[in-house]
């Protein structure tokens, strides 16, 4: 499921295909951004940049743009946070069985609540894109799933049910985390307005004040690659990892158990001043964001780590770079950079607390 996932959406041919469609939607957000920046207007820039990703990751891998009442009234953003947030909350069940039935925490209710919420939404998914696949040559990535199952050649039990838990997947693995990441980097950028200006110079250096950033010019923008790194060695926004082990063997002089579960803290290995002398120091990575050598791992590592992380990595440089370039942000009410807050809101994907209220102010020359 894996290979067929990478093969649909996440070749470079298929990444690049989607180009247009990230431009388009990019400069959506800018436009809005500027009649907001025209007024003075206090911005959720965190709502913004989650609705983005929504529809960035929807369009991508269902061709079609849901908005966020095809969900719930409550919208993308607010009801996959509670997911991971659940998701990641120790239930006590898990650990005294006999409490499972009590559901004292009630997360057992709250989970099945969001599933129903979820089970609707993709069901509507499967029958929009069965109905658009009819009439198409080239199948999608939820056609192919709808042929497997149709087709009944698959080595293992394959229905409905399964294709809703792999959307679902996706859906939590594509929205939240790169919304999240760029949340997290822009509030480090507020934190630190001298990376801030010198980011922006970088940007009018390479790509110059007339014009918008191009996915093309982020190769040439290397201060901005050290920036994303740096926000995501900070901000890890899986904190945790969890891998079972397939054999007895022994880690770092502790024996672990064939079976055993093993939680891995992303957080405090990008944090560890055994590795970085400097740990809450914003800027100045050069490692390997793909977790070669086990130092900096957003995207986790071995088998099961993300398959996105080139897409991951092109939506946050290109989002994190307009917004950089297109305009000059101040903090609303007089506050100081470093009264913003850093609280996070601890899950799966962990976000921050509140949502990121600034000023927009257009710098592009017209
Ligand atoms: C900044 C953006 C992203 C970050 C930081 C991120 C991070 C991660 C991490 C840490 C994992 C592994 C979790 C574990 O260890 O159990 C993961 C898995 C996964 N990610 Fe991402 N991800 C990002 C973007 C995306 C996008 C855009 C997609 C889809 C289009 C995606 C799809 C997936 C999938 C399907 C998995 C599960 C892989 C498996 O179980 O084999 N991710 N991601």
């Amino acid at each position: 499921m894996r290979k067929l996932f990478t093969l649909h959406l996440l070749t470079n041919q298929k990444i690049n295909s989607f180009q247009p469609m990230r431009r388009q939607q990019v400069e959506l957000m800018i436009e809005s951004l500027k009649n907001e920046a025209r007024d003075r207007i206090v911005v959720d820039l965190s709502a913004k940049v989650a609705s983005l990703n929504a529809d960035l990751a929807l369009l991508m891998m269902f061709r079609k743009r849901y908005t966020d009442k095809d969900l719930d009234n409550r919208g993308f953003k607010a009801v996959l946070q509670e997911v991971v947030h659940l998701a990641a909350t120790p239930n006590l069940g898990d650990f005294f069985p006999f409490l499972g039935v009590i559901d004292l925490q009630g997360l057992t209710r709250r989970l099945k609540d969001l599933s129903k919420v979820f089970d609707e939404f993709l069901e509507k998914i499967i029958d929009d894109c069965a109905e658009s696949n009819d009439q198409k040559q080239s199948k999608d990535f939820v056609g192919t799933m709808l042929d497997i199952m149709q087709s009944g050649e698959a080595e293992f039990q394959f229905d409905r049910s399964n294709i809703k838990a792999i959307l679902f997947t996706m859906i939590v693995a594509a929205i939240d985390t790169s919304g999240t990441t760029i949340d997290w980097i822009i509030t480090e950028l507020l934190r630190h307005p001298h990376v801030m200006k010198k980011l922006q110079k970088e940007l009018e250096q390479v790509v110059g004040l007339e014009r918008m950033v191009k996915e093309s010019d982020l190769e040439n923008l290397k201060y901005l690659e050290m920036v994303v790194k740096e926000g995501m060695r900070l901000h890890s926004v899986v904190p945790l990892s969890q891998r079972e082990a397939m054999e007895d063997c022994v880690v770092d002089g502790f024996p672990i158990r064939k079976g055993s579960r093993v939680i891995i803290n992303n957080y405090a290995i990008q944090r560890d001043p055994n590795v970085w002398p400097e740990p809450e120091r914003f800027v100045g990575s050069s490692i390997d964001v793909r977790g070669r050598n086990f130092q900096l791992l957003p995207f986790s590592a071995g088998r099961r780590s993300c398959p996105a992380v080139q897409l991951g990595i092109v939506v946050i440089r290109l989002v994190v770079a307009q917004l950089v370039h297109c305009f000059d942000w101040e903090l609303p009410n007089d506050m100081q950079p470093c009264d913003l807050d850093l609280d996070d809101h601890f899950g799966v994907v962990t976000s921050r607390e509140k949502h990121l209220m600034v000023i927009p102010s257009y710098r592009i020359n017209e």
